[in-house]
């Protein structure tokens, strides 16, 4: 569903990614970690159509990316400068959905349901900011569901929230890829989410940025916070991606 073909892209002389190749089937989570710097939210913006790349292509169910494309979400770290403080948590989240058209009251009820999906149901009349750093998260992450992205695109999501909140979006994130079947690319620092969540992780180098190696998480489908990750095969995966990150810092790409 997602090609990238011969990616570059280069910020005035500074080249951040270099002749990238990948593919993403429909219904895949990869995740993709590398070494700060290397071009994951470059990669990113580049899949979004927030930024043209300068060379290759982004080819998105058939056609070329050029702007953003319309059946495309993307969750951010930044929770609280993606939500509008003035709107409520509901017409957040019904806000995106004007461009599929359809009455308020439908738009409406698509945000209550998705609210709900993320354990918000109660939280509708509320505004951002009257939430919890990773309440507000949440109803990010509500936005994209509701909108049913056929891609959803996630950068670093859970880098600004405590330990326990992150394992719990962690959870939702794995819940709605299972429930939906919903193609996802998450950008994580954090190499055991990369494992945890992924179907497949994708290493990126530096100086260019460059798909380092591509590791299959041979792991079931149901994933626990405690029993997967102490199963021996996720601690080898673990191990196995650690060392190609720690790799990708100091030597050029393979
Ligand atoms: N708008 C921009 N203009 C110029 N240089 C940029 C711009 N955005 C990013 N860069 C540079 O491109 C390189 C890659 O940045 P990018 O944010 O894509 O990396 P990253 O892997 O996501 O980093 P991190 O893990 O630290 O978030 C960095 O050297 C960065 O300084």
């Amino acid at each position: 569903m997602l090609e990238i073909n011969a990616l570059t892209h280069s910020y005035g002389d500074h080249t951040v990614l270099s002749d990238m190749n990948l593919e993403v089937a429909e219904g895949e989570l990869v995740s993709i970690v590398g070494p700060s710097g290397c071009g994951k939210s470059t990669l990113l913006r580049c899949i979004a159509g927030l930024i043209a790349p300068t060379g290759g292509k982004v080819v998105l169910n058939g056609t070329p990316v050029d702007g953003v494309p319309d059946d495309l979400a993307v969750v951010f770290q930044d929770y609280s400068r993606s939500l509008l403080p003035w709107l409520t948590v509901r017409d957040n989240v019904a806000l995106p959905l004007k461009r599929r058209g359809g009455t308020r009251a439908e738009r409406r009820a698509s945000a209550e349901e998705a609210l709900k999906s993320v354990g918000l149901a109660d939280a509708g009349r509320k505004y951002p900011w009257q939430l919890s750093g990773g309440m507000q998260q949440r109803v990010s992450i509500a936005r994209a569901l509701a909108y049913r992205p056929s891609l959803l695109l996630m950068d670093e999501p859970f880098g600004s929230v405590d330990a326990q909140t992150r394992e719990d979006l962690e959870d939702l994130v794995l819940q709605v890829h299972r429930d939906g079947g919903m193609t996802i690319l998450l950008v994580t620092h954090d190499i055991d989410e990369s494992v945890y969540l992924g179907d497949r992780v994708v290493v990126l180098g530096r100086n260019p940025g460059r798909i380092r190696a591509e590791i299959a998480v041979d792991l079931p489908a149901e994933r626990d916070q405690i029993a997967t990750r102490a199963d021996a095969d996720f601690v080898r995966l673990r191990a196995e991606v650690g060392k190609l990150v720690r790799g990708a810092v100091t030597s050029s790409p393979a």
